[in-house]
């Protein structure tokens, strides 16, 4: 049986945190913001994983950086920012540096592993 999402060994729970429209404090926004983190921190962690996976999968190196690829990450992230209340002016730049610093690591992986 091939591995499929059952198996991955990621659970993202999110700690105990107050809502932000809630929030009295600083601590409490701190609280928010910290918790959220860790549990963004594990779900990209997962993402990362996913770039082993294509270095491993993909049949060339050449196709590792893909233009029409990451127009079509970025133009799905921002489809889905708009109904969630994420600004695109964060979700744009903040994906196309995620994709940038995960094609680094998926040539490093590539070379490391298929060279
Ligand atoms: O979809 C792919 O081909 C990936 O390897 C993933 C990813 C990404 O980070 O989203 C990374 C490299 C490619 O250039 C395009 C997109």
């Amino acid at each position: 049986m091939s591995a499929d999402l059952n198996d991955a060994p990621v659970t993202v729970a999110i700690d105990a945190r107050v809502a932000p429209e809630a929030c009295q404090s600083m601590a409490e926004v701190r609280q928010g913001v910290d918790a959220l983190d860790r549990a963004l921190v594990t779900l990209l962690a997962e993402r990362q994983r996913y770039m082993d996976a294509a270095a491993r999968i993909k049949p060339d190196r050449s196709v590792v950086h893909d233009d029409a690829r990451i127009e079509d990450v970025v133009s799905k992230v921002l489809a889905a920012a708009g109904p969630a209340g994420l600004s695109p002016a964060i979700a744009e730049p903040v994906w196309r540096l995620l994709i940038d610093r995960c094609i680094a690591h998926e040539f490093e992986t590539f070379d490391r592993t298929r060279t």
